[in-house]
């Protein structure tokens, strides 16, 4: 469950008067995601969300991910609209927490994806890199080489408790990231996070992204490695060849990828398995018992992060060579 911060009727209608957005008619905290607090506000007009920040977003941060919102919606891209307040600011505040209103997306998140749709994904996330280039504002990835040692730092003495072995693979995986890392790629505005649950369909029509707060200027193909992670592994751990194919496919009828980019693909996987994997671990470790978020399981991209080292040639993700 991800809402950390209560709000009440009064202040809610205060904060919604210095907006255009109708008259408040009910609202409900939502139970899904990690980060922030969600509600559902129904109005005299539009369906809105409402979201609080919470302590992991960096404040300086919003006028970034609000501002990348807005620009990849005005170039035809399906994702939430922040909307301005009556003094144009796209931020507020309620109960002691940065606010905003953002549109309602229509549609849902697949439970079981199949290959068309992560061909959908691959091509959607294309068109956000392509409408990206031309965004003004600047954020580096906070969770790359050095915001992963920092997550290690914290984590990595109490790894053993959660499965033995552990400090010392991913120790040596941190040292074969650090110098094979690579630094020549494209890089632009990703998202970072395009897991099933930040991508709605309706029916088989991708309808649009959601969740842009882990966004940042990074290597293009890492966002295609992240995808491949997220979408292509089926729940016994195999990876999916057909619908890592189709995603790869999605992608390059948009943007193909250069030759550096597929033969990247290996390292940029196993990159972005041990990102994830340290912040589960670290959120595994750490969040009291009793806090209401549901705790994602770590092993789980370590066992992704496994499969990667394994791989010889980027073609074992389904690229045709
Ligand atoms: N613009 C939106 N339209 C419709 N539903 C949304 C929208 N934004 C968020 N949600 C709902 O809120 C949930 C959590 O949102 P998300 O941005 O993933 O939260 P978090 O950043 O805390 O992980 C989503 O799974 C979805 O159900
Ligand atoms: N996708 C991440 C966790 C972040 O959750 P989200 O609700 O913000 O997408 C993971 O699976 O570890």
């Amino acid at each position: 469950m991800a809402v950390y911060t209560d709000i009440n009727e009064v202040d809610l209608k205060a904060f919604l008067a210095e907006y255009e957005a109708g008259d408040l008619l009910s609202f409900k905290g939502i139970a899904e995601g990690v980060e922030n607090s969600n509600f559902l506000l129904h109005t005299s007009t539009d369906p809105l969300i409402l979201t609080l920040y919470e302590k992991r977003v960096d404040k300086n941060d919003l006028p970034f991910f609000l501002g990348l919102m807005h620009h990849l919606a005005e170039r035809g891209l399906s994702c939430p609209l922040p909307l301005p307040r009556r003094d144009g600011a796209l931020l507020g505040e309620l109960s002691g927490r940065p606010a905003a209103l953002i549109s309602f997306l229509e549609g849902m998140w697949l439970r079981k994806p199949e290959a068309r749709h992560c061909r959908e994904v691959g091509v959607a996330l294309a068109r956000m890199h392509v409408a990206g280039r031309d965004f003004a504002i600047r954020r580096p990835n906070a969770l790359s080489l050095d915001g992963w040692q920092d997550l290690w730092a914290k984590s990595k003495d109490r790894a053993d408790e959660v499965e033995p072995g552990l400090e010392a693979e991913v120790g040596d995986e941190m040292a074969f990231l650090g110098t094979h890392w690579p630094k020549d790629l494209p890089d632009g505005v990703i998202h970072a996070d395009l897991f099933p649950d930040n991508v709605f369909f309706l029916g088989d029509d991708l309808s649009g992204l959601i969740d842009f707060y882990f966004a940042c200027n990074d290597l293009l193909a890492y966002d295609l490695a992240i995808g491949l992670n997220a979408w292509c592994f089926e729940k016994d751990g195999a990876y999916n060849i057909t619908k890592g194919k189709a995603m790869i496919e999605g992608y390059q009828s948009v943007r193909p990828l250069l030759d550096a980019e597929v033969d990247a693909l290996p390292v940029l996987c196993r990159g972005s398995a041990l990102r994830f994997f340290l912040t589960r671990l670290y959120d595994w470790l750490m969040t009291p018992e009793g806090a209401l978020v549901v705790k994602k399981d770590p092993l789980e991209y370590l066992k992704k992060l496994r499969f990667h080292r394994a791989i010889e040639n980027s073609t074992e993700y389904g690229l045709t060579p």
